[in-house]
């Protein structure tokens, strides 16, 4: 059945919604397979909009794929209106929203992001493995203004220079170690890092304490979100970034201040494996201006 976003003529459009969250990494789920509305970015930010909207980190939309053998598309909107190429918690939820909402009778699905193609599966237990894909660390492929893919790079921050280490997990991240998350400088250097010159596409920024081989504490101040309570991306980023340093062992808890994740990689070539909830809130229906 289409239902299209319903014009009720007083210049607004009337928009269905699923609100969910993984570990309070929150999203406003769309399907647009069942509902032909895909936000453009003004609509976007006014969705996640924490008083005049819904209100959410990223808007997560629901499309049919476009290739064969694949069972959905996701597209990923972040709060500031901005289209990117993955979201670790938002594709836990993905994968409960399609199978709660009747869109798949399977458990285990191939999802089409702008980044590839991720596999993620409700397990059992109500909890969700996907298969995010392998890491990249060449800076053309973050991209990252650099000529070296170490595993550890400067980089100057106002009057002094900081380590970090570039991942992609098809979505940037820049990941630095600090001795206490709870004291990291998350809001003034996140908002630096997030929009240096070397990140030609800005970049998430990860803020980890090593507590020991298999386990890390993590803060992340998002792209286009600032800082979230929980990132799946930013969680696989840490943990490749502390495997490459020498400073992890596969599995590695990764405890954020919404809850913890658990990640698995086995080096280079490999795909990163993350295991974690994924949570319904709400269902709403929210009068859209059509003017946006
Ligand atoms: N802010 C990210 C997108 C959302 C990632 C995050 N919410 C996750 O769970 O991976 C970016 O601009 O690349």
């Amino acid at each position: 059945m289409w239902l299209f976003p319903r014009h009720t003529g007083e210049g607004v459009m009337k928009i269905r919604f699923t609100k969910m969250h993984g570990l309070g990494n929150d999203f406003v789920v769309l399907d647009a397979i069942s509902q032909r509305f895909v936000p453009n970015p003004a609509q976007a930010r006014y969705l996640a909009d924490r008083h005049f909207g819904v209100g959410c980190d990223q808007i997560l939309v629901v499309e049919k794929a476009t290739l064969p053998g694949i069972d959905f598309r996701y597209r990923i909107f972040n709060a500031d209106g901005g289209e990117v190429e993955q979201c670790g918690n938002g594709a836990r939820c993905f994968v409960r929203y399609v199978v709660d909402h009747g869109l798949t009778n399977k458990r285990e699905i191939k999802v089409e992001t702008r980044s590839g193609i991720i596999a993620p599966r409700l397990e059992d237990n109500g909890e969700v493995t996907v298969d995010m894909g392998v890491p990249r660390f060449a800076p053309n492929e973050i991209p990252f203004i650099s000529d070296s893919d170490a595993a550890v790079q400067p980089l100057r921050l106002g009057a002094h220079d900081i380590d970090i280490s570039v991942v992609s997990m098809g979505n940037p991240h820049a990941v630095q170690v600090v001795s206490d998350v709870n004291t990291a400088p998350v809001a003034v250097e996140g908002a630096m890092i997030e929009s240096h010159e070397y990140f030609p596409q800005r970049v998430n920024a990860g803020f980890m304490q090593v507590v020991d081989r298999h386990a890390i504490r993590l803060r992340v101040y998002e792209r286009g979100a600032g800082e979230t309570l929980a990132c799946g991306t930013g969680a696989c980023a840490a943990v490749v970034a502390g495997i490459r340093r020498g400073l992890l062992d596969s599995p590695v808890r990764v405890s954020m201040r919404g809850g913890a994740l658990s990640i698995a990689w086995n080096g280079p070539g490999q795909p990163v494996l993350m295991t974690g909830p994924a949570t319904n809130v709400f269902e709403g229906e929210i009068e859209l201006p059509e003017e946006l």
